[in-house]
């Protein structure tokens, strides 16, 4: 029986990629290795939580001791390495957490799968999940593609770019088997609503405004989490080792668009007047380091492994607003409790 160990997996994407693993293959046994910090959660588990190739472990991934400790026990055949502080404005006032998780966290697995798969590199891997923020900003123009030089301007993604490197490093230092893939932004059920589209869609229900920053005209490119979940799957099983993928979901929007897509959408599923959302748009003072646009060229996994999203973002958005909309008590329980104390720290200023 194959052992993989995902980290992260009770947080947005890792609970996708948990879901798609336990379920697919009922022959691997698969470690779910999460703190359970504020944006990890068990409930976004509970229908594969009694599955028998399941299995839940607590740990921190800056204890190095523990994770020495865990990886040397289930000595596991891969590592899918998604646990990570992911927020950008969260980077923006707390650089140092960042470090400590998403760099040092890092190294720490990458330690101890050094240590414990010594010998046996060929028939292991270290799966590192990353972002396309790495590669900085572009203009009205232009792709990232694998190449593109590596030129972060937030805390957020130099902590990413830096573990991108230590992965690198330790595949070229010590011979260990590592792929990486840089992904776009995602969407879909389980999002913290902290970022873009849960955050918009929570203040939509509860009728608050919703802070657009800047001019609103900073442009990302959107995927489906199921998709990207796919996409990891097809990754680990068929690709390159020593290679970084880019995932993306060839579907540019700027911010203002997609707000006022999204105010269209709810106002309609919840039966409100045409134009009600709309009025509480609000633009607000912007992110310092703000990156302009993001857009990835997908061709290298499109070509080399038959990658490509499934569903169109007008189907993505629409199943997640339903997801929101239907989940109301998710939705209650995480903004509980310290959420609503940090949402009013973020936007004090602005
Ligand atoms: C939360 C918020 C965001 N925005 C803007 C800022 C961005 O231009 C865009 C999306 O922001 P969000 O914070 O949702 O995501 P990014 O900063 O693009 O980064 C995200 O996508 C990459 C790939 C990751 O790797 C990050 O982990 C992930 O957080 O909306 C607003 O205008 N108002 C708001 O209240």
């Amino acid at each position: 029986m194959k052992k993989i160990i995902i980290t992260g997996g009770a947080g947005f994407i890792g609970s996708h990629v948990v879901r798609r693993f336990v379920t697919k293959y009922p022959q691997y046994q698969i470690y779910n290795l999460d703190a359970l910090t504020y944006a990890g959660n068990l409930e976004n588990l509970r229908d594969v939580e009694n599955f028998p190739n399941y299995t839940f472990i607590k740990a921190d991934i800056t204890d190095a001791d523990k994770m020495y400790e865990i990886i040397s026990e289930i000595d596991p055949d891969g590592v899918i390495h998604l646990a990570a502080e992911s927020h950008v404005d969260r980077s923006i006032n707390d650089p140092l957490a960042f470090v400590k998780t998403n760099v040092i966290g890092t190294v720490n697995l990458l330690n101890a799968c050094r240590d414990i798969w010594k010998g046996r590199y060929d028939e292991t891997l270290f799966y590192h999940i990353s972002t396309d923020e790495v590669y900085g900003t572009l203009g009205e123009s232009g792709l990232f593609t694998e190449t593109t030089p590596y030129d972060p301007n937030s805390p957020y993604s130099a902590s990413k770019a830096a573990s991108d490197h230590f992965v690198r490093a330790y595949g070229e230092t010590y011979g260990m088997n590592y792929i990486i893939t840089n992904c776009s932004n995602n969407y879909g059920p389980f999002q913290f609503p902290e970022k873009l589209i849960p955050l918009f869609i929570n203040n939509i229900i509860a009728n608050k405004p919703l802070p657009v920053y800047g001019d609103g005209l900073y442009t990302r490119d959107w995927l489906y989490v199921i998709d990207h979940a796919m996409a990891i799957d097809l990754v680990y099983h068929k690709g390159a080792k020593h290679e970084t993928y880019n995932i993306g979901g060839f579907n540019e929007w700027k911010n203002i668009d997609l707000v006022r897509l999204l105010c269209r959408l709810m106002d309609k599923k919840l039966g409100r007047p045409e134009g009600t959302a709309d009025k509480l748009i609000t633009f607000v003072k912007d992110r310092p380091g703000h990156d302009r646009r993001y857009a990835i060229d997908a061709t290298k996994i499109n070509t080399e492994l038959g990658w490509k999203p499934s569903v169109t973002f007008e189907t993505g958005l629409s199943e997640t607003i339903d997801w929101y909309l239907e989940n109301t008590e998710w939705l209650k329980n995480v903004t509980s409790g310290a959420y609503q104390k940090y949402y009013e720290e973020m936007y004090k200023n602005r």
